[in-house]
């Protein structure tokens, strides 16, 4: 009964956090001159790589079965629900500099798990003129530092961590949920590639139902002992430099002798929190044309340019994307923050759909 819920005292304290978070966060970005600004819901591409998406449609206007391309359409060609703002962040930030947003992205997974929704809220963050991953990190760990301080003190966090115990309340224990306030507040966080991540893993491979492999991706069991092992169960944890055969597009690739063959990696990081794992990734954004195409082609985003077509190969769909690196772009990275995600851990509850008012996930969106 998601229009009803609401009115209990628990989602009262929850609906509380979620607002003076919002209210901390914009005082943290004001502070140091980032612009917030409003990006698009409505997108031309669904090649972003974060997950599936949904096509929109006005709902008289049914698909025809000739109409391929939805080029009879509203918009006259295919339209998504965001995937992730970045995209669109990049293009702002070469105009005003540093720039984020809280905005709602759309992710059409059939997935029916307590860390996932077909509609919730991403932070994310642009940072112009930087030149490598550091700086980005410090972002998102100063970010989390600072919210975490700023509001532990406050009426509404006493409040759930007073509500904790008193079950009922689905909420984790009390000194469990503390724990993760205080984890959020500790200085220097540990960084650690990804190879030497997996070299970690690799010696104590038979805790794992799954082989550690480098090439693959983590697995939560592994995510899960890196938090422990790494982060001593308390601080979070920066992954670094996963391979770039199982990373986006978009993400710049690391400049190691020898990287262009079978170990390429990427300059992109994870953030995984003790138990909840993943909840932040970023990385460095490829700045320049020809390597973002070449990008694009491996990963099949363009087709090779058809016979007798014109010599320049253009970014279909995101060529918009492409073209803002024609007209001058300087070295940029950013991260994406899960806001309902990092809410869940914050509280405590049980599943990411007890954070959220109305939550919509495979099969359900009730009111
Ligand atoms: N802004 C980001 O870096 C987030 C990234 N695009 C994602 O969807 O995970």
């Amino acid at each position: 009964m998601p229009h009803l819920r609401p009115r209990t005292p628990v989602n009262a304290v929850l609906l509380r956090l979620r607002s003076e978070a919002i209210a901390s966060l914009t005082q943290f970005f004001a502070g140091r001159s980032f612009t917030q600004t409003h990006p698009p819901i409505i997108t031309s591409s669904d090649c972003e790589g974060a997950g599936e998406v949904f096509t929109i449609m006005p709902a008289n206007d049914a698909p025809t079965p000739t109409d391929q391309d939805g080029q009879d359409s509203f918009f006259r060609s295919r339209k998504y629900l965001t995937v992730s703002a970045q995209l669109h962040l990049e293009a702002l930030a070469q105009a005003v500099g540093n720039v984020w947003a809280l905005s709602p992205v759309f992710r059409a997974e059939k997935s029916d798990t307590s860390r996932h929704l077909s509609e919730f809220y991403m932070l994310e963050a642009e940072m112009s003129f930087v030149d490598d991953l550091g700086p980005v990190m410090d972002l998102a760990e100063d970010m989390l530092r600072s919210l975490s301080t700023n509001l532990i003190e406050s009426a509404t966090v006493q409040d759930l961590f007073y509500r904790s115990p008193h079950s009922g309340s689905h909420l984790a224990p009390a000194d469990e949920v503390r724990r993760r306030w205080e984890g959020l507040m500790r200085q220097d966080w540990p960084r650690i590639t990804y190879t030497d991540a997996v070299a970690l893993l690799r010696q104590k491979a038979d805790l794992f139902t799954h082989k550690p492999t480098w090439g693959a991706g983590l697995q939560s069991e592994h995510e899960k002992y890196l938090a422990e092992y790494v982060g001593g169960g308390e601080k979070p944890v920066f992954v670094t430099h996963y391979p770039r055969d199982i990373k986006a597009f978009y993400m710049r690739e690391t400049q190691t002798a020898g990287s262009d063959g079978a170990g390429a990696v990427v300059d992109c990081f994870d953030l995984l929190v003790p138990e909840f794992c993943e909840i932040a990734g970023g990385s460095m954004r490829e700045h320049r044309v020809e390597p973002l195409l070449s990008a694009m082609k491996r990963q099949g985003i363009l087709k090779p340019p058809s016979e007798g077509a014109a010599d320049e190969q253009t970014g279909g769909t995101l060529d918009w994307y492409v073209d803002l690196r024609r007209w001058g772009c300087p070295p940029h990275g950013g991260f994406g923050i899960g806001f309902d995600r990092l809410l869940s851990y914050l509280a405590g509850v049980q599943t990411i759909r007890d954070i959220v008012s109305f939550p919509r996930w495979y099969g359900r969106c009730d009111c």
